[in-house]
């Protein structure tokens, strides 16, 4: 089988994963990867050399090439664009060839339907932190996928980091948990700067206190066996100044706000997932 990886789609969850794959020692000049526009194309074979990247608005066969060859084929386009992107390579695909959704809410059944029948399936939710080997991403296999291809695809991904194998009615929930979880945690950053700057601190330092503060945390939180609420604990000196502040956090209902965004993550989804029919 080819070792060929192709990336069609290549923006924030493709190039991530991309990244962590090269840190991890792929063979570059065994990447290709496509995007829309040319400036984009140019910024990643700069970005990451040796690689081949391919811009629709220079060859607009560029998905076709890319796929064509491939042993493992990831699509990293909009939930909306995955069937068609899917559609336009099938005539291009080997029929061994893995073929990896990175999509939310786009289910096994829709990629299928959307692919050559036969045509092995994973469907997947990574995040971010796969740039730096510390992501997460979760493996569904398809009907046609084999052990042997699923794990192809778990050795690949376990470059980019901790890979989770779960049944496909879980992959919502996983979702709206690390998927989206980043994004929780830059929030979470960007309201302890906010503040810091209403308790008088200066932008600057306020920004640099909630970076260092909450990437600190994290690398305590990856240590072997950590748990969060005894770290949690360490800090906490009874009756001092963070006891006080969470609580504030408790009294003002924060892990009930924080559960009711990841319901609400979940929930669209679903409502995605029915939209694309
Ligand atoms: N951003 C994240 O943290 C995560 C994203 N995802 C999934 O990853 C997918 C992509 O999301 P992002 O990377 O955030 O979006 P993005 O907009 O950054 O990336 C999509 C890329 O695909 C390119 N593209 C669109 N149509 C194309 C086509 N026909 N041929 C070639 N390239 C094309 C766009 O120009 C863009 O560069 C989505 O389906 C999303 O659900 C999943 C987990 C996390
Ligand atoms: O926001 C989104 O829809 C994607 C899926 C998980 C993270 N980003």
């Amino acid at each position: 089988m080819s070792n060929r990886i192709a990336f069609l789609g290549c923006g924030s969850m493709n190039e991530a994963i991309l990244g962590g794959l090269l840190e991890g020692g792929t063979n570059p000049t065994e990447v290709v990867a496509t995007v829309r526009r040319a400036e984009r194309a140019a910024e990643l074979a700069e970005r990451y050399a040796g690689i081949m990247a391919i811009a629709g608005s220079e060859e607009p066969d560029n998905n076709k090439q890319a796929a064509k060859g491939a042993g493992v084929v990831i699509l990293g386009v909009k939930p909306v664009g995955i069937a068609e992107l899917a559609r336009e390579i099938s005539g291009s695909l080997s029929p061994d060839a893995i073929v990896i959704s990175v999509a939310a809410a786009v289910s096994i059944a829709q990629l299928e339907a959307a692919l050559p029948p036969g045509q092995p399936v994973i469907r997947t939710m990574p995040n971010t932190p796969a740039k730096l080997g510390r992501g997460v991403v979760s493996v569904s296999a398809g009907t046609n996928c084999s052990p042997e291809q699923l794990q192809r695809a778990k050795d690949i991904l376990g470059a980019v980091g901790t890979v989770v194998e779960i049944p496909e009615e879980q992959v919502d929930a996983l979702g709206a948990i690390s998927g989206s979880g980043p994004a929780y945690a830059f929030y979470l950053a960007e309201a302890m700067a906010a503040a810091g700057v209403e308790l008088g601190l200066d932008e600057e330092l306020a920004l640099l206190l909630a970076r260092e503060t909450v990437a600190g945390a994290g690398l305590m939180l990856a240590e072997p066996g950590a748990e969060p609420s005894a770290l949690r604990k360490a800090v906490t000196s009874p009756n001092g100044t963070t006891e006080r502040a969470i609580a504030t956090f408790d009294d003002r209902g924060m892990p009930a706000i924080i559960a009711a965004g990841a319901r609400a993550a979940a929930d669209r989804a679903a409502e995605i997932t029915k939209q694309l029919g």
